[in-house]
């Protein structure tokens, strides 16, 4: 038989065999909602199963027979509507708009016009621009701004029957990494810019969404996410079903860079070269682009967090000192510095575990030792950067020596980054006004504009 968890509506498919009594109880493997299945009323089977029937559905003009059914009714094979057992006069073509053809299908999809339907629900829907970040998750919406930025953090507890249940979910999640007890885990479901964890993804994208919606809306949002622009195929498939899972109407994708580049407002669909360098906690994204198209692009696994990784490493290799992650990406913000002043360099105390003691104690690091920490993150995201140079056209390179390159993502605040990067490259560097939202502000401005959607969409 056919269940529908009554949280989140996740559906699923139960062997009736498998329910012993009356009413047996399960657990939502989504949003972990423990609901109650009764067995259907006429015993083991659906009602009608001995004497299958064709119906059609009014909703999506399925054919479907009663063996299909759900708490003992009757539901489309398609799209889970209950069926009425009444006869129907008409036939089902004089319900139904003409079937589309697939390709018709997935582009009316893409561009979120499905028929009436879709030009209401665009009408009225809330749809959003969502920055799906490794460290961070920002949502857009329409007429609205930015509604929501939140750490990418999921805190589960696991109970003595193993099963987990979430507690936590952003920023009150990210308070806890480090400091939670056995039974609760504060993770991050995104790596490298990927979903690492696809269901924990599920239920970050779709609190977020439940969360800046706060229940406006009826209709389902168009949603357009921003993507680093090296991900696999399968790596897209996974974002595109953590949306739909999560209530989207139709998923479009934008690679960060071009959305970085829209949010700094830069003549992206301009015969002009714009060089936009986006280091967010997972990826760095170098990219050149011109007439709304990457002319010449590289991701680079290595950020924000690589560098919170390297300060772990030196601290622990040098003093003899443990620091979490989070300690890590707090000494980063202080007093990481790029070009570090060498006379009177910045300092701070920090709290650590001593391994040779075994006590905590607090020691004091600089930004010179900082600087030497992240130094191989730091040449890594320059040599990204002069092998884009290299693959973009001669043409196209001069633009970038007049225009210079634009610095963005949280990365981009590291402390004379800006001035590191001139020195290594020889051309200008811009820091974009806000670094941590230009990806979600272009993405939103790229949504509400038709023309420039239609040519920066990524498939
Ligand atoms: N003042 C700062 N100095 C240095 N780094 C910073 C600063 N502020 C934020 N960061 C870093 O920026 C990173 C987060 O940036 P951002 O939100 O753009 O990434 P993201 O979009 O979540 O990641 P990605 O684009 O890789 O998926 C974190 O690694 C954080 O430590």
């Amino acid at each position: 038989m056919n269940i529908r968890c009554p949280e989140c509506k996740t559906r699923y498919r139960v062997d009736d065999e498998k329910i012993s009594g009356k009413t047996v109880y399960a657990r939502c493997a989504r949003c972990q909602t423990r609901f109650a299945i009764k067995k259907n009323r006429h015993g083991q089977k659906p009602p009608c199963s001995d004497a299958p029937q064709t119906l059609f559905c009014n909703r999506c003009g399925q054919k479907s027979d009663r063996r299909f059914a759900v708490n003992g009714k009757p539901v489309c094979e398609k799209c889970y509507k209950t069926l009425s057992t009444r006869k129907r006069e008409k036939p089902v073509s004089e319900y139904c708009m003409p079937r589309k053809s697939q390709n018709q299908k997935n582009s009316s999809n893409r561009n979120g016009s499905g028929g009436i339907f879709g030009m209401i629900g665009k009408m009225f829907s809330n749809d959003m621009a969502i920055d799906l970040g490794t460290a961070n998750t920002l949502v857009y919406i329409r007429k609205k701004g930015i509604v929501l930025n939140e750490a990418s953090v999921v805190a589960l507890r696991t109970d003595a029957r193993y099963e987990k249940s979430v507690i936590a979910v952003g920023c009150e999640a990210k308070e806890m990494m480090g400091k939670t007890p056995h039974n609760i885990t504060a993770v991050r479901p995104m790596r490298d810019g990927v979903i690492a964890d696809f269901e924990t993804t599920g239920i970050m994208l779709q609190h977020f969404i439940r969360k800046a919606r706060r229940g406006r809306n009826i209709f389902k949002p168009r949603m357009l996410i921003a993507i680093p622009s090296g991900i696999t195929p399968v790596e897209k498939r996974a974002v595109r079903e953590a949306a739909e899972q999560a209530g989207a109407r139709s998923v479009s994708l934008i690679e960060e860079p071009m959305a970085a580049a829209i949010g700094a407002d830069l003549p992206v669909a301009d015969p002009i070269c714009n060089m936009v360098v986006d280091i967010g906690g997972g990826t760095t994204e170098v990219a050149t682009i011109s007439l709304a198209g990457v002319v010449s692009g590289k991701s680079v696994k290595i950020a924000g967090d690589r560098m919170d990784d390297a300060i772990m490493r030196y601290i622990r290799k040098k003093y003899n000192f443990i620091i979490g992650e989070r300690t890590a990406e707090f000494v980063k913000m202080t007093i990481g510095n790029a070009c570090p002043d060498p006379r009177n360099p910045e300092s701070m105390e920090v709290k650590g575990w001593n391994i040779i003691s075994g006590e905590p104690k607090i020691f004091s690091v600089n930004a010179l030792e900082i600087r030497e920490a992240i130094g191989e993150q730091l040449d890594a995201i320059v040599e990204a950067v002069k092998i884009v140079l290299d693959r973009t056209p001669q043409e196209l390179t001069a633009n970038v020596i007049d225009r210079g390159i634009l610095l963005t993502g949280g990365g981009a605040l590291l402390k004379r980054l800006d001035r590191f990067l001139m020195e290594k490259s020889g051309l200008p560097v811009t820091v974009a006004d806000d670094p941590l939202s230009t990806i979600v502000l272009g993405s939103g401005k790229a949504m509400i504009s038709p023309d420039i959607f239609s040519r920066v969409v990524v498939s």
